[in-house]
C-alpha cells in the first residue's frame, strides 16, 4: 500500500499541493490526474522525498528515504529525458544496476521486457520521446519493484506503444504491485486505471473507482430512436421524466433506466426502433469535476516549472 498523508508544497505565493492524503493499493493501478498545473509532478517528487514540503509517504510503511532497496522497492519515472546523451541505453541501465547490486541478466531482461534490444547500443540522446519513455519504464522496472510510481509513463508514445504500456501496467499490477501513474490521456486512463486519484488546485477532488467516479460526476441518459418521438415525449412529460429531442425521430432520458423507459414506450403504444442506454465517459466526469479547479488553475499559472 502506498499512504500519502497531509502533503504540501508552496513555491511562494503558489500552492503546489495543499494538505492532500491518499492511498494506492496493492493489485491495482491508480490513475493520477488533474488538470495541467493542478500538482500532479510535485505531489510525486514529494512522495520520493525529491522536493522539500509537509506531510509524509510510506511505501509498504516506510518513507521511501527508510527503504533499505529502494530500486527494488520503489520503481520510478519521472522524467524520461534525465539519461546522459552519450550513454547507451544498455550502459544507462548497467550503471543504475550496479549501484543497486542488479546483475546485466536483469538488464537484458528489461531491455527486451520494454522492446530496446535492438537499440540497446545507440547512445540515448539521439533516442525519441517514445524511445526515452521506454527506457524509463525499463530503468523503473529493474529492481523488480513492488510500487511504481509514474509520471506520464505513455506520454510520446505511439499508438501501439500506448496500448504496451496499457497492457504492462495491468500485468503489473494483476502480479499484486501497486501501480500509481499520472496521465493526461483520460480515455487511455479509463481503459488502464481501477482507482482514480483526482486533484485540482494541489487539493484532492476525489479518490474512488474509476466507475465511481464516472457515476458522481455525470448523469447517464437513455437514447431511443422512435417514429413516435412526439407521443413518447408527451407520455415522458406525463410522468415526469426529463427528456429532450435529439432529433426528428431520437428522444434522450435522463433520470431513468432503459427498462424504465422501455416499459413507458409500450404504455404509450409507441414503437421502438433502437434503445440504449449513452455512457458518460471519463473525460465528461473530469471536466466535471475540475470546471473550477482547471479555470482557476489557469487564471494563475504564472510559476516556472522544475526542469
Ligand atoms: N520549481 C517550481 N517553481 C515555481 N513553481 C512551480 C515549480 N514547480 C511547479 N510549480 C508550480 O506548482 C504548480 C503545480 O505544478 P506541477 O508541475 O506539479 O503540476 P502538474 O499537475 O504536474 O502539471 P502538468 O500536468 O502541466 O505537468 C503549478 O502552478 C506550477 O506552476
Amino acid at each position: 500500500m502506498i499512504t500519502v498523508q497531509g502533503l504540501n508544497r508552496r513555491y511562494g505565493e503558489t500552492v503546489a499541493v495543499d494538505d492532500l492524503s491518499f492511498t494506492a493499493r496493492p493489485g491495482a493501478v491508480t490513475g493520477f490526474l488533474g488538470p495541467n498545473g493542478a500538482g500532479k509532478t510535485t505531489t510525486m517528487r514529494l512522495m520520493l522525498g525529491l522536493e522539500h514540503g509537509g506531510g509524509r509517504t510510506t511505501f509498504g510503511g516506510r518513507t521511501y528515504r527508510e527503504l533499505a532497496d529502494p530500486v527494488g522497492t520503489v520503481g520510478v519515472l519521472l522524467d524520461p529525458g534525465a539519461v546522459h546523451p552519450a550513454r547507451s541505453a544498455y550502459q544507462h541501465l548497467r550503471m543504475v544496476a550496479s549501484g543497486a547490486r542488479i546483475g546485466e541478466r536483469r538488464v537484458r531482461e528489461v531491455l527486451s521486457l520494454v522492446g530496446l534490444d535492438d537499440v540497446r547500443r545507440r547512445r540515448a540522446g539521439g533516442f525519441s520521446l517514445g524511445m526515452r519513455q521506454r527506457l524509463g519504464l525499463a530503468t523503473a522496472l529493474l529492481g523488480d519493484p513492488e510500487y511504481l510510481v509514474l509520471d506520464e509513463p505513455v506520454n510520446g508514445l505511439d499508438p501501439e506503444g500506448v496500448h504496451w504500456t496499457r497492457a504492462l501496467l495491468r500485468d503489473l499490477a494483476e502480479e499484486g504491485r501497486t501501480v500509481f501513474a499520472s496521465s493526461h490521456l483520460l480515455s487511455e486512463m479509463a481503459l488502464t486505471a481501477d482507482e482514480l486519484v483526482v486533484i485540482g488546485r494541489g487539493r484532492l477532488i476525489a479518490a474512488q473507482p474509476v466507475e465511481e467516479f464516472i457515476a458522481a460526476y455525470t448523469r447517464s441518459e437513455v437514447v431511443v430512436r422512435t417514429a413516435g418521438a412526439e407521443a413518447l415525449l408527451a407520455e415522458l412529460g406525463a410522468q415526469g421524466a426529463t427528456a429532450r429531442r435529439e432529433g426528428p425521430d431520437t428522444v434522450v432520458v435522463e433520470g431513468l433506466d432503459a427498462d424504465q423507459v422501455g416499459e413507458l414506450a409500450t404504455r404509450a403504444g409507441v414503437r421502438v426502433r433502437e434503445l440504449h442506454t449513452r455512457q458518460s465517459s471519463l473525460e465528461d466526469a473530469f471536466l466535471a469535476a475540475t470546471a473550477e479547479a482547471g479555470q482557476y488553475t489557469g487564471q494563475r499559472e504564472h510559476g516556472r516549472k522544475a526542469a
